[in-house]
């Protein structure tokens, strides 16, 4: 398709740029950062509530290294992993201890303009108005005639010329929506006309029905009240002129944008397509149904990332589960066509956390590779072929959803040619404490009137704090106090409907 190849050229641009950018976060983020989950006392049934972390203490920051033990770096090195210096070069990880320190991975805005500037938008197409929901704009959408297209009662009652008492047509009959009117309506006469109607030329008004009043045995219509030239009278026009710009591209398309687009007489739009995204989802570990039981745990990603992903504008194509088999793993990847792979799982350095391993024998370039923020500091971009982009979600599901916002939605927001999302902010209710050198994502409910509440259950293996939020605030390395103003991630579904949130 010209489009891939016409992506595929830009893309290319971006790769450079995105490389350049990475390699100056690469510079920025040599400190070494032990990484200790949190130690705490976790209580059986029956007990108080389940663990937390209060919203004001950082869930990494509250488990001291065991006396007398170092803690582990952040970032494992792996054998034959190829990544990206300071200096944009690439060297190869022998994890041999011979390689520079990746440090706190790439800082959290910069991530997120990488993958924004890895790949194109994907050639627009025509879709009939019915399959356009969930769309991009590639093109604005411009009036296709002038709106109303005609004079329009706005009112049911009676199209009248001139100064009242107006004089009635003798067979009663009125101009109803739908019907052209013909004839001219001559000084000192009304007609009977219905709400949507075409008013007929020489009207200089409609009078609402309950403001005239029919004497003289049907034949004269008086005015209870004064009315003015022109009053409930849609003139067209009103709205729009033919030719006029009434949305941007890059807009999405959603219910009201379909509507403006069929009164103006649309019936198809240019949309760039939906971006079509593969999920893998990995861990021998997952149940699909039923109850956690023998350490084994239920599936939380899939049933979340495929209506966030179309909630994002992208198709799913596919939920794969893969288990925690390399070889599965790499076939997956060679065999999906497309636009993005997100993987679930396995970014870490663990006996079985392929994703790495896999995507360096498949040669991937590295865009993304850890980055600054908590929780989900092992998400990774990665590109293994022209057009084939992967997203590595790290498998805490709080963690994952981090990568989604970080890497993902940007990147799916450029194939489907929108801009960045318009940023939103919001004043903290409660103080939230930071790290030295990441960003933190934190799930907040919307309190009306520009304030955002912490939500207690934000750990990284937990989704409790962001099943009650309206958005996650991003918290800047170091913390932010109570009534510090923050950018929030709106989250798709969300209305400021978290009256209950905990
Ligand atoms: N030595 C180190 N270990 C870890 C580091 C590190 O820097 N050094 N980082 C930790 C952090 S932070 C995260 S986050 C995780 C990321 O791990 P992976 O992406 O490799 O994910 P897994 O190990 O496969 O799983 C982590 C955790 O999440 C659960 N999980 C996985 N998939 C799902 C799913 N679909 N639904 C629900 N829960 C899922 C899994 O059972 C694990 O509990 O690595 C740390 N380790
Ligand atoms: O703690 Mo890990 O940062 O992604 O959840």
């Amino acid at each position: 398709m010209t489009g891939r190849r016409e992506a595929d050229a830009s893309l290319d641009r971006a790769t450079d740029e995105a490389l350049a950018l990475f390699a100056d976060t690469r510079a920025a983020a040599a400190e070494p950062d032990p990484d200790p989950e949190p130690q705490r006392e976790s209580r059986g049934p029956g007990g108080p509530l389940p663990f937390d972390f209060p919203f004001d203490e950082d869930p990494f920051e509250d488990a001291p290294a065991a006396p007398g033990r170092e803690e582990p770096p952040l970032d494992v090195p792996f054998a034959g992993v190829r990544y990206y210096d300071a200096t944009g070069g690439t060297a190869e990880r022998t994890g041999d201890g011979t390689e520079p320190s990746p440090g706190h991975g790439t800082p959290w805005q910069a991530a997120r303009r990488t993958a924004a500037l890895a790949t194109a938008p994907l050639q627009p197409c025509p879709r009939p108005l019915g399959d356009a929901l969930g769309h991009t704009l590639a093109a604005p959408l411009t009036a296709l005639t002038d709106l109303p297209s005609f004079d329009t009662s706005a009112m049911d009652g009676w199209a009248v010329a001139g100064p009242g008492p107006w004089r009635l047509p003798a067979d009663g009959d009125g101009i109803l929506a739908g019907h052209a009117g013909t004839d001219v309506l001559r000084d000192g006469h009304a007609v009977p006309i219905a709400t949507g109607a075409r008013v007929p030329a020489g009207a200089t008004a409609v009078l609402r029905s309950e403001y005239g009043i029919v004497r003289d045995a049907g034949e004269l219509l008086h005015a209870t009240r004064h009315i003015t030239q022109g009053a409930d009278i849609r003139p067209r026009g009103q709205e729009c002129r033919t030719g006029d710009a009434l949305v941007p591209a890059g807009t999405l398309v959603g219910p009201a944008v379909l509507g403006l687009a069929a009164a103006t007489g649309y019936d198809e739009l240019t949309v760039a397509p939906r971006p079509r995204v593969e999920v893998l989802v990995l861990g021998d570990e997952l149940l699909r149904e039923g109850l956690p039981d023998e350490g084994r745990i239920r599936d939380a990603l899939g049933p979340m990332l495929g209506p966030w992903l179309r909630a994002l504008g992208a198709e799913v194509t596919a939920t794969r589960f893969l288990g925690d088999d390399a070889a599965a793993l790499r076939a997956a990847l060679n065999a999906s066509d497309a636009d993005l792979v997100l993987t679930t799982g396995g970014t870490a350095a663990g006996p079985v956390d392929h994703v790495h391993p896999t995507l360096c024998e498949l040669g991937a370039e590295w865009l993304v590779d850890g980055v600054a923020v908590r929780p989900g500091h092992p998400m990774l971009l990665a590109r293994y072929g022209p057009g084939k982009h992967v997203v590595g979600l790290p498998g805490n599901p709080l963690a994952a959803v981090a990568g989604l916002l970080t890497l993902a939605e940007p990147l799916l927001g450029t194939l489907a040619g929108r801009g960045a999302r318009r940023p939103r902010r919001a004043v903290l209710t409660e103080a939230v404490a930071g790290r030295p050198s990441d960003t933190r994502l934190v799930p907040v409910a919307d309190r009306g009137e520009g304030r955002a509440r912490p939500l207690r259950f934000h750990g990284p293996a937990m989704l409790r704090g962001l099943a009650a939020a309206d958005a996650l605030a991003v918290v800047p390395p170091g913390g932010a106090p109570r009534g510090a103003t923050v950018e929030l991630l709106g989250l798709p579904w969300a209305d400021g409907a978290s009256g209950g949130a905990p």
